[in-house]
């Protein structure tokens, strides 16, 4: 298999090991979350996220999912405590989601799935760059937040607002002053693994920091995210049928 992986049947997730053989690794991400399962570790500590909306630097269609990167060559943007220990710096946010409702997260909890996930992507200052730190056991750490159907995301909407400027697949487009904690739950309580980036290269450097509580995301905002993109512009967002698309819009019209 070429190195485009994808999730269509000739280059879905079940065939990302032919290019990708840390994808049968053993610390393979996502996983399901069975909550009666995990042990309660007194050690862990409250996350301390600090997020400046002013290192917030541009939005981009990498063709799998949208990406909002920072600029990480200070620590105004951390992540602390929780299950780390040292300053894990913000690199970038992205969100994975489905073609219908009923799935789209990479994490289940107890088998659910939510229609879709974010996650903030963080690097371990101890290392020089993200690149460097991406290769290590302990490079990474990503905070999962779930969305459920429910109100318009006033913040979510922002990103949604500036699909306009990245409609092809590799466009980027600046992205000022955005709050990525203004897509944070209020409450951060959380569980935690170690495991790996969800896509390839699968990577096994993450801590993953994945919170309880989800945020919500409106019907008309994730028909949006799952908006098909014209065929020049690969495989965005995510396969869509044609069929899918008509279900879609008569279930908005209904
Ligand atoms: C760095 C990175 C992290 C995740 S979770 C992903 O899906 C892609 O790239
Ligand atoms: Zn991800």
């Amino acid at each position: 298999m070429s190195h485009a992986w994808g999730y269509a049947a000739n280059n879905g997730p079940d065939k990302w090991a032919d290019s990708f053989p840390i994808a049968n690794g053993p610390r393979q991400s996502p996983i399901d979350i069975v909550p009666g399962e995990a042990s309660y570790d007194a050690e862990l500590k409250p996350l301390v996220l600090k997020y400046d909306p002013s290192t917030c630097l541009e939005i981009l269609n990498n063709g799998h999912s949208f990406q909002v990167t920072f600029v990480d060559d200070t620590d105004s943007s951390t992540l602390k405590d929780g299950p780390i220990s040292g300053t894990y710096r913000l690199k970038q946010f992205h969100f994975h989601w489905g073609a219908s409702d009923d799935k789209g997260s990479e994490h289940t909890v107890a088998g659910t799935k939510y229609p879709a996930e974010l996650h903030l992507v963080h690097w371990n200052t101890k290392y020089e760059s993200f690149g460097k730190a991406a290769s290590q056991p302990d490079g990474l750490a990503v905070v999962g937040v779930f969305l459920k159907i429910g109100a318009k995301n006033a913040s979510l909407q922002k990103l949604i607002d500036a699909f306009e400027s990245i409609k092809t697949k590799g466009r980027q487009s600046s992205f000022a002053n955005f709050n990525p904690a203004t897509l944070l739950p209020g409450c951060l309580d959380y569980w935690t693994y170690d495991g790996s980036l969800t896509t390839p290269p699968l990577l096994e450097s993450v801590t993953w920091i994945v919170c309880k509580e989800p945020i919500s995301i409106s019907s008309e905002q994730v028909f949006l995210l799952r908006e098909p993109v014209l065929p020049y512009q690969g495989d965005w967002l995510c396969y869509h049928t044609l069929e899918q698309l008509c279900v879609q819009i008569l279930s908005l019209l209904l």
